[in-house]
């Protein structure tokens, strides 16, 4: 690949309403854009999803913004991948920084997928065309107002419901949702809560039949996961745990979660999250995409990866509109009958509405060879 200039965004952008998760509100968003540029003149775009504060992980908007600029895009311009599967072995000699790797990463995986004027979900190896999604609904005030979003979105047919449990929001919740709807698609994200000392708690969720209980516990811990889930009936299902292929290796040996929820950003990029694909398909572990709020940029990534064959739980790749009052995409993200359309045109497969990214942009900078 032959490649010319990195130009970085810093985004805000504020979503429709406040999401609230066990460990706080976001509400104006604040995110990086990368766009790559090769001499041709074609451009492939990533986002990194690290949010302003280190609460979901040790990443923020400015350590993103650091790793990039002093490591990453200078790595890359000087040794130009020969193919976008190069680029994590590029990075592997610097420690973590995940998000800051995925963001560059997957600019690098669009612009060879438009460069070779393929839909980039074809050449991860995708399969599918229409992708099952689920919504993922924030803590509320009252669990009146969390059943009025339960039932916007049952209605809207998005085929699985994820709700945020925390103590004291989260057995009379779950109960009260079950009650409502006895029989949609349930799971709850805790968002590492509890501690192993609430495992008798966390077992009296098993009578709701939850698809899974998302993260119980440490943001770091595979090893209280696999006692806890010798405890439980409902599976755990794995995502601030799991930042590689090794980790999910380690994870499945010990039973530490019998379902892994793959964030792109989370463990680096599209070329490690294939990679946890196919160790869990081949050991029977069905996977899902999560979010982290993305934009329509991050979105359409996320899309390309849920095409793999492995995906076979709905993800949290909601429309646009659940969102943002305007997204950086044409056409925005829509979901009908809670599926997805993949689009089969080059690259992510969205055109970039560069006036709105403009718009949102705070400030920029371009390297360039
Ligand atoms: O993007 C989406 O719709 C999923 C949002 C979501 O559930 C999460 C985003 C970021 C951190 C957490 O709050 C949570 C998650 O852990 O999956
Ligand atoms: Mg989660």
């Amino acid at each position: 690949m032959r490649l010319a200039a990195v130009t970085l965004r810093a985004m805000r952008m504020r979503l429709k309403a406040p999401f609230t998760t066990s460990f706080g509100t976001e509400w104006d968003k604040d995110f990086i854009l990368v766009e790559i540029k090769d001499t041709e003149g074609r451009s492939g775009w990533g986002e990194a999803v690290a949010m302003k504060a280190p609460l979901y992980n040790e990443e923020t908007v400015g350590t993103v913004w650091l790793i990039l600029k002093e490591f990453l895009i200078p790595a890359l311009l000087q040794q130009p991948p020969g193919h976008p599967r190069e680029v994590a072995g590029l990075f592997r000699p610097i420690r973590r920084n995940y998000m800051a790797k995925a963001a560059l990463e997957g600019a690098v995986w669009d612009l060879y997928a438009v460069a070779e004027n393929m839909p980039l979900y074809r050449v991860l190896g995708g399969t599918r065309t229409v992708i099952d999604v689920g919504i993922s609904l924030g803590i509320e005030s009252t669990v009146d107002k969390l059943l009025a979003q339960v039932e916007k979105y049952v209605a809207a047919g998005y085929k699985r419901i994820k709700i945020k449990i925390k103590p004291g929001w989260d057995i009379d919740t779950v109960a009260a949702v079950r009650q409502r709807f006895p029989s949609i698609q349930l799971m709850a994200d805790a968002n590492s809560a509890y501690t192993l000392a609430d495992s008798a708690h966390l077992a009296a969720l098993d009578q709701y039949n939850l698809m899974m209980i998302e993260q119980p516990l440490a943001h770091d811990d595979i090893i209280d996961h696999a006692v806890l889930q010798k405890n439980i009936q409902t599976p755990i299902c794995l995502d601030e745990s799991i930042h590689s292929v090794e980790d999910a290796r380690k994870a499945l040996t010990l039973d530490s979660g019998r379902i892994i929820n793959i964030k792109v950003g989370r463990v680096g990029g599209l070329t490690e999250a294939k990679a946890i694909h196919d160790l869990c398909v081949g050991r029977g572990i069905p996977v899902w995409c999560g979010g982290m709020l993305e934009s329509g940029i991050g979105r359409a990534h996320n899309i390309a990866i849920t095409t793999l064959p492995g995906f076979t739980l709905p993800g949290d790749t909601a429309a646009s509109s659940r969102y943002w009052e305007e997204d950086l995409i044409e056409p925005e993200v829509t979901v009908q009958d809670g599926v997805i359309e993949v689009p089969d045109r080059p690259g992510i497969g969205y055109a970039l509405c560069h006036e709105r990214i403009d718009k949102y942009t705070l400030y920029s900078e371009t390297f360039r060879i």
